[in-house]
């Protein structure tokens, strides 16, 4: 039984209507889960007008939690903020598993569903439409469908999705193909709501809203969150000179520290946290820390522009 405070359709209204943001999860020196300091900065968060937070995502290092950590994260955060913020929780892996986690987000009070790709194989289209479909079918909460990597839907897989499912509301792009993008929202509109989802999200943001992309899932909002919104403000306003001043000041020199080894998207974000005074541990392996040289870098620059950030 749905215990989610929205319908499909209202979750859908309602994700588009903000930024969203997918928060870090939180791990003791010995990288156990830390609830308390994990409820604590969802609580900071919720403080922020912010549209939704997708418990678990990627930012959220689901793939390195277990099944069991998974819901124990999401049920943490319904506690937390549940009723106040729309928590996506995330279901992962093969059809079996992503099913059993979209039941489980039900069971545990979220207010919808992040299909993640399926575990490690490709796979056809067709085989694709039967995976979401069996994880709409299997839960009442709206699902948004991560397209990316070995999942990436085509406009005519998207068409079928939505005719067949009324409880895939949401599309989450993580590849930023015009051609596809164009496509798919030729197909089905406004039927669908889009999330921006590529490695630092802002990165994309002004581009992406000509393409029917019209928010996005910011991991810096985890620890700028004054920042994250005034951003997006400036997207929604399609303030070219402002996003770009944001993109030269602040975005380009993050992303020369974040690529410099891969999986830095998501471990910058817990040295962000570490540089504001928040920190939420270490990363799990396969994941990598940031240096300490790198961490000193990433401090002196958010502390260049956090006197102005709004
Ligand atoms: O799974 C994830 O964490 C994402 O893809 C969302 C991120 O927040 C991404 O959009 C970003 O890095 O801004």
């Amino acid at each position: 039984m749905s215990m989610s405070r929205y319908s499909p359709q209202e979750l859908a209204a309602r994700l588009r209507s903000g930024l969203l943001s997918f928060p870090v999860t939180h791990f003791t020196p010995d990288l156990r889960f830390d609830e308390a300091g994990y409820r604590d900065h969802l609580s900071w968060l919720s403080e922020h007008p912010v549209a939704g937070l997708f418990a678990a995502g990627g930012t959220g290092e689901g793939f390195s939690l277990t099944g069991e950590e998974i819901d124990r994260v999401v049920r943490a955060a319904v506690g937390e903020v549940g009723g106040r913020v729309p928590v996506i929780a995330p279901a992962t892996g093969g059809t079996a598993t992503a099913v059993a986690q979209a039941r489980a987000a039900e069971a545990a009070g979220a207010d919808g569903v992040l299909l993640m790709p399926p575990y490690l194989t490709e796979a056809g289209q067709d085989g694709l439409v039967e995976h979401v479909s069996a994880v709409c079918a299997a839960t009442g909460l709206g699902v948004i469908v991560y397209s990316r990597a070995n999942a990436v839907l085509t406009d005519r897989a998207v068409e079928r999705l939505a005719a067949r499912n009324p409880t895939f509301v949401g599309l989450k792009d993580g590849v930023g193909d015009i051609e596809n993008l164009t496509r798919v929202y030729a197909a089905v509109g406004e039927r669908l709501a889009y999330i921006g989802g590529l490695p630092t999200a802002e990165t994309f943001a002004l581009p992406l809203l000509q393409l029917g992309v019209s928010t996005y899932s910011s991991a810096i909002f985890n620890f700028l969150p004054e920042f994250a919104l005034a951003f997006y403000a400036d997207v929604r306003a399609q303030d070219h000179a402002a996003v770009y001043r944001r993109i030269r000041e602040f975005i380009v020199p993050y992303l020369d520290i974040r690529d410099r080894t891969k999986g830095y998207a998501v471990s910058i974000v817990k040295a962000g946290l570490a540089a504001v005074g928040r920190p939420a541990g270490p990363v799990r392996p396969p994941l990598q820390n940031l240096t300490d040289a790198e961490l000193a870098e990433l401090t002196q620059l958010i502390g260049k522009i956090s006197p102005r950030i709004a």
